[in-house]
């Protein structure tokens, strides 16, 4: 779940989680993630250590420390436990201008100190044209994943998040959804062992509510999903979490 920058007082956060923490105490069967704004991260690794919560950075530096001013260093995500890395969210390529090779350093840095980027990629405009979407993300993937090892590949989750997506009404319809994630996996076939790829994680994120979550992740080739504005309610979110329990 990645708040953005919607909830940044601490004291809100901290309540929030408690009340995730208290109303998934017994959801043992499905990886959950919070991506929390940023000033609040510190909090929210308080309240759900040693629970069956995770916690993640929605950004990281490229480096881990030194003259980069600003940023927030995965040192300090590790120093707080954190497991997860989101990278490359359309926020971060459209506002703040990142390059595929931004992404790709940061992708490294994160596999390289053990933890999982969430990689996100996807078309930016609507078409129906599979091709062009297919080719559009196979180039993101193709720089992003530079340097990866074909066995790395089980520790990374990328969420095809089609930008046209994020911030609307309505998600991507699910079988467009579902012909992209399968287009993926074919497509990195080029560049990396079948089995490797098997192995790798892919979620959808845009719009994902728990109106639409169960149609999304109907399919094999989908792994679970990348909630935004409509799971900013413990009981929304919570309820996202038990479609897909009942559906995996
Ligand atoms: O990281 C999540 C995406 O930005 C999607 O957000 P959204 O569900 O609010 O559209």
């Amino acid at each position: 779940m990645n708040w953005a920058m919607r909830q940044n007082k601490n004291q809100d956060a901290i309540q929030f989680s408690r009340e995730l923490v208290e109303i998934l105490k017994n959801s043992n069967q499905v990886e959950k993630v919070i991506l929390p704004s940023m000033g609040t991260i510190h909090s929210v690794a308080e309240v759900t250590k040693e629970t069956n919560i995770k916690v993640g950075a929605q950004n990281i530096a490229p480096i881990e420390h030194g003259e980069m001013s600003g940023e927030y260093s995965i040192e300090s995500l590790i120093d707080i436990k954190g497991e997860f890395v989101e990278i490359g969210h359309w926020e971060r390529r459209l506002i703040f201008g990142e390059t595929e090779e931004l992404i790709n350093k940061k992708l490294l840095l994160t596999l390289n100190n053990n933890l999982t980027p969430i990689l996100c990629v996807g078309e930016k405009e609507k078409t129906d044209d599979l091709e062009e979407v297919l080719s559009e993300i196979e180039r993101q993937l193709y720089n992003n994943l530079y340097q990866v090892k074909s066995e790395e590949l089980e520790n990374i989750v990328i969420a095809y998040t089609p930008y046209w997506t994020v911030g609307q009404t309505y998600a991507s319809n699910y079988p467009h959804v579902h012909e992209v994630v399968k287009g993926i996996r074919s497509r990195l076939n080029k560049y990396f062992n079948s089995s490797d790829i098997e192995k790798l994680r892919i979620i959808y994120g845009g719009s994902v509510s728990p109106e639409n979550t169960k149609l999304i992740i109907d399919n094999e080739d989908i792994d679970g999903v990348l909630v935004g504005r409509f799971g900013s309610e413990p009981s929304r979110y919570a309820e996202i979490v038990k479609i897909i329990e009942s559906n995996k």
